[in-house]
């Protein structure tokens, strides 16, 4: 079957609301807390809207699984934030109105199922906030595995040009990239075992979010001599498939054991990297489970290569 037209709904989607995010960057945005105490902003709730709305009109009948809802922008106390937020939508969609922005948001709370989308509106949040790397990540599941994947990067540099950059992969097609200031898509390929400059490996920023001394001390042991590249968001998964690193690791923090992965977090940048040529695996090297629900719960840390580095990285991670 072909997936053109997720394809090209899904990349419509997320430049709009790329183009959403850096509107909101420009004007420097509050965090607001979570419940988790994780941030959001005004950008992650647009974001959000603009998708779902877009989803919802070419595909009324997929659920999305999406990381945001709209139940505390609907309290009285919010309606300032809420008010931001649909001023920037209708700067893109004119006709939104809070009742609208809230009810697509919303359309973001959908359960895994046989055939769904998932999305991050805004992955990497904290980078977002400190005008670093972020990424607009979304995906089609169906039947478990990932069909088509779409990581809007707005900061990624581009030679001399105006930063930006669009990752993109169906299933069976071959990943691709294009400015996102405009252009063609690129085919693009993990990066080869002879090109050593472009042998490093990349992980978070936020230590919090993963284990980098181990992380370090196994990319040494797999023979990365680099130091490493912190980069915020699926925009790593961007940066192994288009052959600017060899490696990606995510490691269980010491201090959070029990974290799990939300499939959002993954679904988009695994599926780029794997039609780039690379592979993507738990550190156990299992597949990541996109098919049982939100968190992936039988998954630990996650290993992202160019595939020929993949066993030695999973041998020494086991030993
Ligand atoms: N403890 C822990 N362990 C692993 N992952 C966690 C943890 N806490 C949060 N998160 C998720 O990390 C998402 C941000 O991605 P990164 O960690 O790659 O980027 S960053 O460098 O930390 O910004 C971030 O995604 P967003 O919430 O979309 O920003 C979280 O879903
Ligand atoms: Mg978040
Ligand atoms: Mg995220
Ligand atoms: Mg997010």
């Amino acid at each position: 079957m072909s997936y053109d037209r997720e394809k090209q709904v899904a990349m419509d989607a997320a430049i709009a609301a790329a183009k959403l995010c850096q509107q909101v960057r420009q004007d420097i945005p509050q965090a607001i807390e979570k419940q988790d105490k994780s941030p959001v902003t005004v950008a992650d709730f647009g974001s959000q809207a603009i998708i779902c709305k877009a989803l919802g009109e070419a595909f009324p009948d997929d659920p999305v699984v999406g990381e945001e809802d709209a139940a505390e922008l609907r309290k009285p106390e919010m309606a300032e934030t809420l008010n931001k937020m649909l001023g920037y939508v209708q700067s893109l969609i004119p006709d939104a109105t809070a009742d609208r922005v809230t009810d697509w948001i919303d359309r973001g709370n959908g359960s895994v199922s046989p055939r769904y989308w998932t999305l991050d509106p805004i992955d990497g949040t904290k980078g977002f906030l400190r005008q670093d790397q972020y990424a607009v990540a979304l995906a089609l599941i169906e039947g478990g595995d990932v069909k088509v994947g779409v990581l809007a990067c707005p900061a990624m540099p581009v030679g001399g040009r105006e930063p930006g950059m669009l990752y993109v992969a169906v299933r069976g097609e071959g990943a691709a990239m294009m400015p996102l200031a405009g252009g063609e898509l690129q085919p693009i390929q993990v990066v080869s075992p002879e090109d050593a400059e472009n042998l490093r490996f990349v992980e978070s920023v936020e230590a919090a979010h993963g284990d980098q001394s181990r992380q370090n001390a196994i990319a040494q042991a797999a023979g990365i001599t680099a130091e490493s590249v912190r980069v915020d968001s699926q925009a790593k998964y961007g940066i192994v498939a288009s052959g600017k690193a060899a490696l990606y690791l995510r490691l269980p923090s010491p201090k959070k054991p029990d974290y799990r992965e939300n499939i959002w977090d993954h679904a988009a940048g695994a599926i780029v990297v794997e039609e780039a040529g690379g592979k993507v695996t738990d550190m156990y090297g299992k597949p990541l489970n996109f098919a049982d629900g939100s968190k992936m719960v039988n998954n630990r840390g996650v290993v992202v290569s160019n595939g020929v580095l993949h066993d030695r990285v999973l041998a020494v991670l086991n030993r």
